[in-house]
Parts: structure tokens; sequence; C-alpha cells
């Protein structure tokens, strides 16, 4: 782990090649045994066994952040993320590779780190700051921002020990954020402070970014991750199983989470048969044989398709406002998507999901034929059977882009296994709207009356 003042450029952080392993004791007494017995074999020329057997948290870990970038670090519990947090910040030494921060690390890593529970949040705060680094006038320039972002009143006077768990993080979040850090790690703390202090969090990492600070964001939240973060990093298992383009690592991240890892991939899905027995019904808009998905004008061709491919979703037609396939679609128009998905083998109670995200990832709606109760869904599953799905929804959203996500799957208990998920498979331009701001037409209505001054007399 090395730390430099300048950086080479514009990179602030190196993480290279990283790899960490734990000693895991079945009994105390081995560690003891451990300490012990073999330095005397080795001593003594004989061979020496351990007492230990190894666990790789992190293996082989490498990747760069620039400044003013912000990386978000998703994974499942126990792959990693708070072992790679502790070595960047130094609490912990890596068995090999090799961590290179250029500038202050200032880090959210845990309820209360760094503070004394015996001591006031207003000693905490100097002490704080000045394990950080910072002079005692450094200090006293930024404690009024600190106490005023912290906002928890007269309790700035009391022992620490007495803080809600809410408190301790805005103190917290308080001293890291105002001491400008050129590297600031967050993990998972926001979380437990409520939903208008995440946001005032939220403008402050938004402020320090643009004034050059490189944020490492760990969350188990998909949204965060979009909306905040350039680019995104999945570990699994202590391997980097994705790194790159936010929405992209955090599509593999719910692979990872709700499907077990990708199966098959959109190249090697089976050919759907021919000779299905729904075969193709001129009167229907969608193609019940065929895999005619991306001929459409509003297919994305980055769409992500994985599944085991027993079940497929071989087509779609799009109707707004009477107009095939639209280019653009008029805010609060009626969207009528036909969708046929064919069944290679038995499929036992199916789901399909519909999810319409904007471009940046945000979920904007999600529901499927099982939230929705839709019962003629749970019959379908036959082998070599096509279901023909109609779906209707108004589309009073706010200009821009869009993304429909769909997907059919079965649940095995509490399992949920997927047989075709057609992420942002389908694009959606919604024309400018100046109704309204913000992203969904809520209906508003808004009336006004004069009340005249005789009346109210
Ligand atoms: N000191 C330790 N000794 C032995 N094993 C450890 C130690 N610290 C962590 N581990 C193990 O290393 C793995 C990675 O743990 P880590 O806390 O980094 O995961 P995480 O991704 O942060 O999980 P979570 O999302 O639950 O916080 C886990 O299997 C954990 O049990």
């Amino acid at each position: 782990m090395s730390s430099r003042p300048h950086d080479p450029g514009s990179i602030a952080l190196r993480v290279d090649q990283l790899s960490k392993c734990f000693h895991l004791y079945a009994h105390p007494k081995d560690r003891l045994k451990q300490a012990i017995v073999p330095p005397l074999r080795r001593l003594l020329g004989a061979q020496a066994g351990n007492y230990y057997s190894e666990f790789w948290a992190l293996r082989n870990v490498s990747f760069e952040l620039a400044r003013g970038e912000t990386i978000g670090i998703v994974g499942r519990n126990g792959s990693g993320k708070s072992t790679l947090l502790q070595i960047i910040c130094g609490t912990l030494f890596p068995t090999t590779g090799q961590v290179e921060t250029y500038g202050r690390v200032a880090a959210l890593l845990e309820l209360g780190s760094g503070f004394n529970p015996a001591f006031t949040g207003r000693d905490n705060i100097y002490l704080n700051a000045a394990l950080l680094g910072l002079t005692q006038e450094e200090t006293e320039a930024r404690y009024d921002a600190i106490v005023d972002f912290a906002g928890i009143g007269d309790f700035i006077d009391q022992p620490v020990k007495n803080y809600s768990s809410g408190m301790v993080v805005r103190l917290g979040f308080a001293v890291q954020a105002q001491i400008d850090p050129d590297i600031l790690v967050v993990d998972e703390a926001l979380a437990v402070g409520d939903a208008k202090f995440q946001a005032k969090c939220f403008d402050r990492l938004r402020a320090l970014k643009e004034a050059g600070t490189s944020i490492i964001l760990v969350t188990h939240s998909s949204e965060q991750i979009v909306t905040h973060c350039s680019k995104a990093l999945l570990l699994d298992g202590g391997e980097v199983l994705e790194i790159g383009e936010p929405r992209k690592v955090v599509n593999r991240y719910l692979d990872v989470l709700f499907g077990r890892e990708r199966l098959i991939s959109l190249d090697t899905l089976p050919e759907p048969r021919r000779e299905s027995s729904a075969g193709d019904d001129p009167e229907l808009p969608v193609s019940c044989a065929e895999d005619v998905f991306a001929t459409h004008p509003n297919h994305n061709p980055h769409e992500y398709r994985w599944g085991d491919g027993t079940a497929q979703i071989l087509d779609f037609h799009m109707v707004a406002d009477g107009e095939e396939y639209p280019v653009v679609v008029r805010s609060g128009a009626k969207i009528r998507l036909t969708v046929s998905v064919l069944f290679m083998r038995r499929l036992i109670r199916p789901i399909l999901g519909v999810t319409l995200k904007t471009k940046e990832g945000v979920t904007v709606y999600g529901a499927n034929s099982e939230t929705l109760h839709v019962d003629a869904f749970r019959e379908m599953g036959e082998e070599d059977s096509v279901a023909v799905v109609e779906i209707e929804f108004s589309c009073a959203l706010a200009g821009g882009d869009y993304f429909i996500s769909l997907g059919i799957a079965t649940r095995h208990g509490e399992e949920v296994v997927p047989h075709d998920r057609r992420y942002d498979c389908i694009h959606l331009i919604v024309g400018p709207e100046a109704r309204f701001t913000g992203l969904a037409d809520l209906g508003l209505k808004l009336q006004a009356r004069k009340v005249m001054h005789e009346s109210i007399a």
C-alpha cells in the first residue's frame, strides 16, 4: 500500500493484482500451535505443516480510478467488498498485489468508525479531522459546516455513545465529506440515514466529484450505482466478474443475485423449432414460429439476453396511438404491446415480467403476471405451445429515452429460474412534454377560484 501526494496525470487510485488470503483455524488452540510448532520444526530442519486452511477473500483484483470518477462496487454478501475497501483504506494488508492512492483518503466504512464513544461529537470532530491530517486551524475553519451538515443539534455536546445509529452516520458523513478528500470511500453506511439525509449526502457527493474527489461507493442498491457512478465493478467469490458501464454491470449483478448466473447467452440460445404446433397465424401481429424480435425498429441492439432457453420470447408488436412501431411516442399515449412466447419444454406456472427503465437504469415501473394475478398465464407452458400476450399501458412519462425489459421465468420454491430474459430489449422514445417536470405524469389536477372580500366578510 502506498500513498502519494501528487498524482501522475489523472489517476487517484490504482489497484494492481490484489489478493487477500485469510487463515482459518478449526479450533482456537490451532492458532497457538501454528505460532509455535512450524517455526520449531523448521529450526530443527524438519518439514512444517500448517494448522489452518486458506481462504482467499480476494483474487487478482485490478482496476484504476481517475480523479473525479465514481466507481460503484457491487457483489453478494461475502464477495469481498469490505475486504477490498479495508485494503484501499490501509486498515488491512494485502497478501499479494498493490494499492497506490494519490492524496488524502477519507472513509465512511462502518457505523461510527473512528469515533470514540466516550467523547462528545465536538471532540470527535477534532479527533477525526486530526486523524485525517487536518490541522487545528483547518478543522476550526470547517467546524460550523460539519455541525450544520450533520444537523444533530445540541447532541453535538453529548457523548457519541448516546447517539442513535442514524446520528452517528450523519456526523461520520459530515466529517468525512467536509474535509475535501481526494478519495472518499462510502460503504453502505448511507443506507442507515433517512431518505432526506441520503439526498443531502448525494448532493454533497456530487459537489465533491465536481471538485475532483474520486468516490468509491459500495452499495446493494442498483439504482444508486446507475444514478451516481461513472463505472462499476462486480465482485463474486473475491474475483472481478465484470467491470465497466454501470448499467451492464448492474444487469450482470442481478443475474448473479436472482438467476444462478447467466446460463445461456443470446448467441447460444437454441434455435426455436419451426415445426412448433402453433405455427404462424396471419391474424396475429407477432410471429409464433420464429425469433424475429430483432427485426423491428424499436428493438434495442444492445439488449442483454440470457436464460436457459426452455422458453423463448420470439416477437413483439408495438402500437402507440394507432401507429405501429412508433419512432417517437407522445407522452400520455396508450401503448399496446403484443408479445409471443414459445415454450420449448413443459413449464409449470410460467411468469411473464415487464419492466420499464430510464436510460440511466432507474426503474419506473415493474410488474409480472404473478403480481398482477393473471391466472390465464399461469395455465400456459405446455410443450411446443405459444402464448400470445397483450400488454397495455398509458405512457404517462416525461420526454426522454426509456427501455422495456421482458422476461419469462418459473419459480422452484424460493428460487426463480430464468428461461429468457431480454433486458432493455425495446427502446421507447417519448417526445418532449412541457406540462410537467420530473419522470411521470401523475395526472395532477389544479383548480383555483377567486374569493371576493365581500364573501369572506
Ligand atoms: N478476518 C477474517 N478472517 C477470515 N475470513 C474473513 C475475514 N474477514 C472477512 N472474511 C471472509 O472473507 C469473505 C469476504 O468478506 P467481506 O466482508 O469482504 O465481504 P462483503 O462483500 O463485504 O460482504 P457483505 O456484503 O456481507 O458486507 C467472507 O467470506 C468473509 O467471511
